[in-house]
């Protein structure tokens, strides 16, 4: 007898009852001499197990059946060096599309607000103790360094809710770092629950008076503007705002959670499910937005959505008057044309529609009005007007014939100045982005 011998094995074991070609028969026969209790306790037992086998089933078709939606749904990257404004662009989108959603995270974003604010405290007490530890010092006295030993518990705090938060705990305190997110979001109830996290809050809220009096000291303000810090530039500067942000009832406005700084770590996918009643989401089918880390030694994750996403959002400030803050030995507007060039270029790109943003451009034109010469930073630029209007002129037509000449086949074009902080100007050219990329996306699918 071999086992590929059914008839042979059937008639000698069984007799013609179970005369069947399923070799699972047996298997489900009842026992021999089964009592009727023994027999309830086994149908008992099928049916609950036929009744989880049909749940998993529908599971698995549900899983395949988002799968397959988010496979059709249209998915946009934001792309850009370190502080370009990626994820200010994405809480922009939040805000137009999915109100609710922005406005259920408000309590966390009020830990990052006073994390910002604390974060400035610390460059302060630094640039104070690097004065003391000077040969000669004449800008700071004993009361400064009272007013720093009474600070110093909110440099303790930060450590406590960086670590907490961060995708690196291990990473030292006070060197200047941003507050980092651990990948997929979930940093923001992380903060809104967390009991270190309130205790952090109140500490502030307990310390404003002295917060109040640094800032407020004008041999501090003087110290700082000789050593050449600048409070502003990195984004989440709250300085101005201490006694509404350190106010027991305090609950960030949309331009404060705009303005809030965290660097974000690792890819963060959104998914962007239309809000019944939200006016930015008339007609407005799901998408996908990822938001991923612009740092030099971060861009490999970027590569894996290259051949999944429709649409790039790029973004670039017109920083040619500063270096990247993880290399200083690279202009950050040099980095973005290269960066540009390599998008562009890129044959699993080819049919992705990208999209410029020229961003931070307040910060241009405020820059400008302060005396910004361009042609000392880009000698190319040599006598055209040196204005908002000649610059963005020059960059523009630069960033155009870069793109018109590294795109593996021709497309179109976008380009828009932002001003990602101002929620008002960047609905609009959200609105007017997103049409777009539907637009492109439906024309394709009837193509297809
Ligand atoms: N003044 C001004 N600040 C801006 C603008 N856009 C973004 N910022 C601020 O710049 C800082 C950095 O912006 P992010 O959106 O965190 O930058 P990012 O590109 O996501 O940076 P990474 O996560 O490190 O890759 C934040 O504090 C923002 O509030 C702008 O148009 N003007
Ligand atoms: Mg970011």
């Amino acid at each position: 007898m071999t086992i590929s011998d059914p008839g042979h094995h059937r008639s000698r074991t069984r007799g013609p009852s179970l005369d069947s070609a399923d070799p699972f028969a047996i298997h489900m026969a009842p026992p021999e001499g089964e009592t009727p209790a023994a027999r309830a306790e086994r149908l008992a037992a099928q049916q609950y197990a036929e009744k989880m086998s049909r749940q998993i089933d529908e599971q698995i078709l549900q899983s395949k059946r988002l799968h397959d939606k988010k496979d059709k749904d249209v998915k946009i990257l934001l792309l850009g060096q370190s502080e370009s404004g990626k994820s200010t662009v994405l809480k922009n989108f939040r805000l137009r599309f999915t109100p609710q959603y922005f406005d259920s995270e408000r309590n966390a974003w009020r830990t990052v607000v006073l994390l910002n604010l604390i974060s400035s405290v610390r460059s302060i007490i630094t640039a104070i103790e690097n004065e003391f530890a000077a040969p000669e010092f004449n800008l700071v006295h004993d009361s400064h360094r009272t007013l720093c030993a009474e600070l110093a518990p909110l440099l303790e705090e930060e450590v406590t809710v960086n670590t907490l938060i961060s995708a690196t705990p291990n990473v030292p305190p006070g060197q200047g770092q941003d507050v980092f997110v651990r990948p997929g979001g979930e940093w923001k109830s992380v903060l809104a629950n967390s009991d270190e996290a309130k205790h952090a809050v109140e500490v502030v809220f307990g310390l404003r008076d002295e917060i109040d009096s640094l800032w407020a000291d004008t041999a501090v303000r003087e110290l700082l503007e000789k050593k050449d810090v600048s409070l502003k530039d990195g984004g989440g500067y709250f300085m101005d705002d201490i006694a509404r942000v350190t106010a027991e009832d305090y609950v960030p406005t949309d331009s404060d959670i705009l303005r809030a700084r965290i660097k974000t770590m690792g890819v963060e996918e959104h998914f962007f499910e239309k809000e019944v009643g939200a006016p930015g989401a008339r007609g407005v089918k799901d998408f996908w937005i990822y938001d991923v880390p612009g740092a030099k030694g971060s861009r490999a994750v970027w590569i894996p959505f290259f051949d999944m996403v429709q649409a790039i959002v790029f973004l670039t400030p017109l920083s040619f008057y500063e270096v990247l803050e993880e290399d200083s030995r690279v202009n950050r507007l040099e980095d973005s044309v290269h960066l540009w060039k390599e998008i562009c270029a890129n044959p699993l790109l080819q049919n992705c529609q990208i999209i410029l943003f020229f961003n931070k451009m307040d910060i241009l034109k405020a820059k400008l009005k302060a005396g910004l010469i361009i042609k000392e930073y880009v000698p190319s630029f040599a006598d055209r007007p040196n204005t908002y209007a000649g610059a963005t002129g020059y960059f523009k037509e630069k960033f155009r014939a870069y793109h018109k000449r590294s795109s593996p086949k021709p497309r179109a074009f976008f380009y828009y100045e932002t001003t990602a902080v101002d929620t008002r100007s960047t609905a609009k050219i959200i609105g007017a982005v997103h049409e777009e990329i539907f637009r492109k996306h439906l024309h394709e699918s009837i193509l297809i």
